[in-house]
């Protein structure tokens, strides 16, 4: 499924917001709550349960985007007065570490957000240089390419673990691409969803299936190996072949997508966070959007 962001049913997004820091920290804070409350999401916490997880709710993950806020708030100011390079990448790794820190602390050592601060912090910094879509996505991707210079040790994250073990790409990667995902499949979706008179709630659920389409999401591969990636795109596909959410077969095909997943144990949280970005970039449009 290939969805182009310039087609003729996409809004005219060639201009984003310009915004200060405090107002891109508080969207980037909104856009992980609906995330975090948007239903049904498969296997994923939302507003009906906890998915596959055992250790998260809908309101952990609420206190959790709530305590990030004032550090997406620290990385635009940063990235408001300095250039993209080695300094602003340097300060922007350590404000990152401390949200995760600050994250851990609020949710007594739970991994809430760990993909989303990555993600929405190298798009907040990005979002205050970039006039258009495709220089925030060309900023995002020049910092994450920047060494990592304030890293002090690397563990062998979940992450790492399967992108070694299976040879798959990450969330690392989709940064230094420029969130193909994002720009390819989630955005367009959604605008797409919109357009054809889906409710919102559908077109949100549609641009999380498009991005699970073709992800190759290391929170579902550390779980479940390639057989659970397998599930999650092809399930994804089938419910979007079907019309999407906002269809009859559309919804019973989610429904055994979500059944299928939480049997092999998968949560397709780096999908969720990437939805998470969508929504923040959408958030950035809606000058121009009719919705
Ligand atoms: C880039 C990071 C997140 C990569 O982590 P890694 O893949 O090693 O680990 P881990 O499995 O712990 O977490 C990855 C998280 O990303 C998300 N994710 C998983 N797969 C994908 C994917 N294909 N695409 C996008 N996100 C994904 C999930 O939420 C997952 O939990 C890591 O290096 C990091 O924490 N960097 C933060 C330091 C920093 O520079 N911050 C500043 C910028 S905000
Ligand atoms: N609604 C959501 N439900 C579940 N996970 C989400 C949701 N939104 C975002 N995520 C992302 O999923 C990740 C959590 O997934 P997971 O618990 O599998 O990670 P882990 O801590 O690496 O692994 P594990 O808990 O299996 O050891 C978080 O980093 C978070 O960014």
């Amino acid at each position: 499924m290939t969805i182009l962001l310039r087609n003729s049913t996409a809004p005219d997004v060639s201009k984003l917001l310009r915004l200060d820091p405090e107002n891109l920290a508080h969207l980037a804070s909104q856009a992980l709550k609906e995330e975090a409350s948007l239903s049904p999401k498969p296997a994923l916490v939302d507003s009906r349960g906890s998915g596959a997880h055992t250790d998260m709710d809908v309101d952990l993950l609420m206190r959790s985007a709530h305590c990030l806020e004032p550090y997406f708030c620290k990385m635009a100011e940063n990235a408001i007065v300095r250039p993209i390079g080695s300094e602003l990448r340097r300060n922007i790794g350590a404000i990152g570490r401390d949200a995760e820190q600050a994250m851990r602390q609020e949710t007594n050592g739970v991994n809430t957000h760990k993909g989303a601060i990555w993600a929405l912090g190298l798009l907040v910094a990005a979002a205050t240089k970039a006039n258009t879509l495709d220089e925030l996505f060309n900023d995002a991707a020049r910092l994450a390419n920047l060494p990592d210079e304030g890293l002090k040790a690397v563990y062998l994250s979940n992450g790492l673990q399967v992108r070694h073990q299976y040879g798959l790409s990450g969330a690392k990667e989709e940064a230094q691409q420029g969130f193909p995902h994002i720009q390819e499949l989630g955005l367009p979706m959604l605008f797409i969803s919109r357009a054809r008179g889906d409710s919102e709630s559908d077109a949100q659920l549609n641009a999380l299936l498009a991005i699970m389409t073709r992800l190759s999401d290391t929170c579902v591969a550390s779980r479940a190996g390639l057989e659970g990636i397998n599930t999650m795109q092809q399930g994804a596909n089938a419910v979007l072949d079907a019309g999407g959410t906002g269809t009859l077969l559309g919804r019973q095909l989610l429904n055994k997508l979500e059944q299928d997943l939480l049997r092999l144990n998968a949560s397709p949280g780096g999908a969720a966070d990437l939805l998470a970005a969508t929504l923040f970039i959408d958030s950035l449009t809606h000058q121009t959007t009719s919705h």
